[in-house]
């Protein structure tokens, strides 16, 4: 069975809680040639400022998917293709693994299971938000980061591996030593990208490329090289 994550080679990752830069519009993002946009972040999620940007991302032709990152600010929106929720695989507390799923199945009624994936996550960048709030062991040789995307895929059965070092660029090798080990799960890198050669060097290891920060820092024409880049790769 495909899945759509399968084809894509970018992913543009809108953070609700932050701002474009002037005279950049969520339009202006959409078209920049990404695969699909995630609407997600780790500090600052209600359901009101997920919502906006769903919705001001809604008229345009991209696949959209909530990000969601705890069970209080999943929205319910027809403008979303799904859900991608994040599962922390080196979290030091259980509940960013496991818990928070337990809670969102106990309390939502009506899960969408079509429309519902996991990413398995491991964070890298100590410094992240993300991995302050799960608490992180981001101590990690490459080999230990290979180990956990075979656990993933292997023991799991997640369809999506994610090396997140978040608001840094990440090891090459690192990156490298998840790519060998993944066979048919989708390994997702984010963290950094800047520029076509970062998101060059990542994408001849990782299948997807994420890109965040750039798009609230520098708009679209370095976002677009982006894209440009891991299409190459
Ligand atoms: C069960 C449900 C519905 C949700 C739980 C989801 C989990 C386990 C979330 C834990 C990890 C998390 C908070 C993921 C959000 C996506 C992410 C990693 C965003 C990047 O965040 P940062 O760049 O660290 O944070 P900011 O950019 O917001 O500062
Ligand atoms: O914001 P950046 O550093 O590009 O990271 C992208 C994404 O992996 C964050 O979850
Ligand atoms: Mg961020």
């Amino acid at each position: 069975m495909t899945a759509p994550w399968d084809d894509w080679n970018h992913v543009l990752k809108l953070d609700p809680d932050k701002e474009l830069p002037d005279g950049i519009t969520y339009g202006d993002l959409c078209a920049t040639g990404t695969d699909a946009i995630e609407v997600g972040g780790t500090m600052g999620m209600t359901e009101e400022n997920m919502t906006a940007v769903i919705e001001a991302c809604a008229e345009h032709d991209v696949p959209l998917y909530q990000e969601p990152s705890n069970p209080s600010v999943v929205v319910d929106n027809d403008a979303l293709e799904g859900y991608l929720v994040p599962t922390v695989f080196n979290a030091g507390s259980p509940f960013w693994i496991t818990e928070a799923h337990k809670e969102w199945v106990r309390l939502d009624e009506d899960l969408d299971w079509e429309r519902t994936t996991l990413e398995a996550y491991i964070v890298m960048n100590p410094e992240a938000d993300v991995a302050e709030l799960t608490e992180a062991n981001c101590d990690l040789a490459a080999d230990d980061v290979a180990a956990y995307a075979t656990v993933a895929e292997r023991m799991f059965g997640q369809e999506i591996v994610y090396v997140e070092y978040s608001g840094t660029y990440g090891d090459v090798d690192v990156v490298a030593a998840a790519g060998e080990a993944v066979d048919e799960a989708t390994l997702f890198y984010g963290g950094g990208i800047h520029d076509y050669d970062s998101a060059y060097a990542m994408a001849q290891h990782a299948d997807v490329v994420v890109v965040g920060d750039l798009a609230h820092d520098e708009g679209v024409e370095a976002v677009r090289q982006t894209v440009e880049a891991a299409n190459d790769a």
